[in-house]
């Protein structure tokens, strides 16, 4: 790794700098379990879906892509749905609630290899940023005191008051770069999720890192990354 080549670095959050994709992944699992079991579907809901279809989207994007894969179509609903209303939004909601209660009974500890690559960024003079699809990346941030690291932190209601596309997409991760003044080809992305590996790829950014906490190293590489690794402290150079 050479990061002569680079200026700036852009983190997705969950799953590459704290552990919460896998609270993100039990939330939904709870969520259309039970949402499943209501209609009386026959098919249930497994661990795989969350990689397929959800991992790394913004919320109702999620909701949308998982209904799609069973052919489920609810109306769009409103953002401030009851929790129990039958709508993307409704559904959306109640998972979200579900997240939130695990994020403040429980709390959130940075991964340790991720500090260690945060702490040689710093020393070696680089810009840092967080582009996360999740409208709940600065309460993340903050339980798990990182949030003052960053330079920039684009999330999912920045990206909502924008109008960025989340992920696959690019925007995000483009706008992120546009904001600390550095080309793509200068820019660094680190992903865990396979449509967060992909807008990298799609933004044409110098270097696009898969962190493999479960999706396997052979999927991120089919997707768009350059190099897998299974702990970001792998990445730091002398
Ligand atoms: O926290 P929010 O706004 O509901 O966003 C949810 C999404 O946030 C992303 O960061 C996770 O990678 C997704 O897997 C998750 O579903």
């Amino acid at each position: 790794m050479d990061w002569d080549q680079y200026d700036t670095v852009l983190f997705d959050l969950d799953g590459v700098l704290t552990p919460t994709a896998e609270v993100h992944m039990r939330a939904w699992q709870q969520l259309f379990s039970g949402y499943l079991a209501e209609r009386g579907s026959a098919e249930g809901y497994s661990e795989q879906d969350y990689f397929d279809f959800i991992d790394g989207k913004p919320r109702y994007d999620g909701v949308r892509s998982f209904l799609a894969s069973r052919d489920i179509v609810l109306p769009e609903g409103e953002v401030d749905d009851d929790p129990d209303a039958e709508t993307v939004c409704g559904l959306g909601n109640r998972k979200n609630a579900v997240f939130n209660r695990v994020l403040s009974t429980e709390g959130v500890r940075a991964y340790p290899g991720s500090v260690v690559l945060l702490d040689f960024l710093e020393r070696a003079g680089k810009q840092v940023a967080v582009v996360s699809s999740s409208k709940n990346a600065p309460a993340v941030l903050d339980a798990a005191g990182l949030r003052s690291r960053f330079d920039v932190i684009v999330d999912g209601a920045v990206a909502h008051d924008l109008g960025l596309p989340g992920k696959p997409a690019p925007d995000t991760f483009v706008h992120a770069a546009e904001q600390l003044a550095t080309p793509v080809e200068r820019t660094v992305v680190f992903e865990d999720a396979l449509s967060g590996v992909a807008a990298g790829h799609e933004g044409g950014f110098g270097l696009v890192v898969g962190v493999d906490r479960g999706v396997g190293s052979d999927r991120l590489r089919a997707a768009g990354a350059d190099v897998v690794v299974s702990d970001l402290a792998e990445l730091v150079t002398r």
